[in-house]
């Protein structure tokens, strides 16, 4: 088991968001996590990623509890996430939105500048060649020096992806990666997530395309007022009249 979120509960005042909430996944597992607005979905990412603190349970990420890490800390332990709204830094390019995302930079610290410009100057190299194979990866070669608040909306999507690879996470919590993004690239993200799942990394997949996700993964939670009320393959779970419910009165 890589990853486990145990009875976890988040209330905001008097409201449950997250009512006992359990689920699993074992190494490079591909997992989606459905339910409709509301249900609390991106809630169980912001405790499962760090941004938030629950008012019960714990987070255990490859055997250690990380229930009280930052999301700083979580992320150097290789627990990864990107958001709904992509948050690249718009005025920069590609490539420097990507460098950025590098985590433990020797140039961050001052006294480093003056007495180590050769190893800063070595990783620098180290990481913008990491970077630029990461964009040839996710098909971003072409518009690796243009801003990327000139990307289109999948190509954010994509660039969000790469931000988080720069970590070398063995677990992705991905935000919608379709939403807003047209089919061709919908397909090409898809691919992508598959190759690299396929090399290893884990990814659990909150995502309102369910035709798309069912495609994608292999497993599903659902959740609807707080809760999970169906686990299992895409098929099976999207077949439960519960599910149906869920979902505007039986329409999914
Ligand atoms: N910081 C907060 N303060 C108060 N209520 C909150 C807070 N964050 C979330 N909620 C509430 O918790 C519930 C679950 O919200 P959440 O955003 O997790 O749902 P979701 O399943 O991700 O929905 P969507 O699919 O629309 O993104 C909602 O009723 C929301 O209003």
């Amino acid at each position: 088991m890589t990853f486990a979120a145990n009875d976890i509960s988040m209330r905001f005042g008097g409201f449950l968001a997250l009512d006992h909430v359990s689920i699993e996944m074992g190494e490079s597992d591909l997992v989606g996590l459905i339910g409709p607005n509301g249900a609390g979905k991106s809630t169980l990412f912001a405790v499962a990623s760090g941004f938030e603190t629950a008012s019960g349970g714990r987070v255990v990420f490859k055997g250690q509890d990380v229930t009280a890490l930052s999301p700083a800390a979580r992320a150097r332990l290789g627990l990864g996430r990107t958001f709904q709204v992509p948050r690249e830094f718009t005025h920069l390019s590609v490539l420097d939105n990507l460098v950025v995302a590098a985590p433990g930079q020797l140039g961050e610290r001052l006294v480093n500048v003056f007495l180590r410009p050769g190893d800063i100057a070595r990783q620098r190299a180290e990481i913008v060649e990491k970077a630029e194979g990461i964009a040839d990866f996710l098909n971003l070669a072409r518009v690796i020096d243009q801003p990327s608040g000139k990307l289109s909306g999948g190509q954010k999507k994509l660039l969000e992806l790469g931000r988080v690879l720069m970590l070398d996470p063995a677990l992705i919590l991905l935000d919608e990666p379709f939403a807003g993004v047209n089919p061709v690239l919908v397909g090409e993200i898809s691919e992508r997530i598959g190759e690299l799942n396929g090399r290893g990394v884990g990814f659990l997949v909150v995502e309102h395309n369910l035709q798309a996700l069912s495609d994608l993964v292999r497993r599903m939670y659902v959740m609807d007022r707080g809760r999970i009320i169906a686990e299992g393959t895409p098929d099976e779970v999207l077949a439960r009249d519960a599910v149906r419910e869920a979902y505007m009165g039986g329409v999914v």
